[in-house]
């Protein structure tokens, strides 16, 4: 049930500027929502741009069920969805047209199979209503409802969406959350994200990458239960904060009436009036950038 799909082995890719964006990442992939979290620059598009076929690897190989897709591009391409971090510029047409448009570049030519298919691609993202209107006047959230529509055109084996929240408001963002859990648990989704409750709330498997490499991975349960043990927290006065900085390795803070929560890393209780503290992803995720920083 859980083999892996999409093979990923040792892939390198440095630019031209010296920016080594991926180093040597490694990752089985199986069916289903696998999230791939990172901050800024962390080399995120440049995996799936990869993933994608738009870019080629300088080192290393990906397979998608066993199929080299750098030596094999086209075979892929026709299994392949994939919404780009800047799917942005939208011709003024309507949704519909602009849809039926996309699928004749994707290679499904016979009209009536077409004008099916865009058809129930637009009621499942909820965008059936506003058909006739032109992409370029939807909100955000619209926009990147109908990203998955085009992504989703040729029924795709695999799926790619590179940042699909940023920008969204909450309300936007649940939506488009509930969207991309409908899809389907037999296909490959690769989510990326600098946003922890992307994929806390979606994917079973995750992987962390900052500078180019794979600094955690697994599922949230198995991430979680690796730092139990080793958060403490403690409600401290504002003006004590850059004490405990210097002191602990200080993994976030946030504001409490009026007082400052800080929460450290530590393998035993770091003083007197620290409480044991249950890990979320979000410490995970700050407690691997953190050991990858220190490293
Ligand atoms: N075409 C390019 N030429 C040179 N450097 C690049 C190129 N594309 C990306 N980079 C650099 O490679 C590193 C990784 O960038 P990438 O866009 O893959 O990261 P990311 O995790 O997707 O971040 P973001 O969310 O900011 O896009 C960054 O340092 C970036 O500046």
């Amino acid at each position: 049930m859980n083999t892996s799909r999409l093979q990923l082995k040792q892939v390198s890719k440095q630019y031209a500027n010296g920016v080594k964006a991926l180093d040597a990442v490694s990752l089985d992939i199986p069916n289903g929502l696998f999230g791939l979290l990172g901050p800024n620059g962390a080399g995120k598009s440049s995996l799936m741009r990869t993933l994608a076929t738009l870019q080629q690897p300088d080192a290393g190989t990906v397979l998608f069920d066993g199929l080299d897709i750098h030596q094999h591009p086209q075979q892929v391409r026709s299994q392949l969805g994939y919404l780009p971090q800047d799917f942005g510029v939208y011709p003024n047409i309507s949704a519909r047209e602009l849809l039926d448009h996309l699928a004749i570049l994707k290679g499904l030519l016979n009209k009536a199979e077409r004008r099916e298919q865009v058809d129930a691609l637009l009621q499942q993202t909820h965008l059936y209503a506003v058909r006739k209107r032109a992409v370029s006047t939807f909100s955000g959230g619209m926009q990147q409802r109908f990203g998955i529509a085009q992504a989703l055109l040729g029924n795709p084996q695999l799926i790619i969406v590179d940042e699909p929240t940023a920008g969204l408001d909450p309300e936007e963002r649940n939506h488009f959350h509930d969207l991309l859990s409908e899809i389907g648990e037999e296909v490959v989704i690769i989510l990326s994200t600098h946003l922890v409750e992307d994929v806390y709330e979606l994917c079973p498997q995750l992987a962390v990458m900052a500078a180019g490499k794979i600094i955690a991975q697994g599922s949230p349960t198995q991430l979680t239960a690796a730092l139990q043990g080793r958060v403490w927290s403690k409600t401290i006065e504002k003006q004590t904060l850059a004490a405990y900085q210097s002191a602990y390795t200080v993994l976030s803070t946030r504001l409490f009436s009026g007082k400052k929560q800080v929460l450290v890393l530590a393998d035993a209780c770091p003083e007197p009036g620290f409480e044991p503290f249950y890990p979320g992803l979000e410490e995970v995720y700050f407690s691997v950038l953190m050991e990858t920083k220190r490293a």
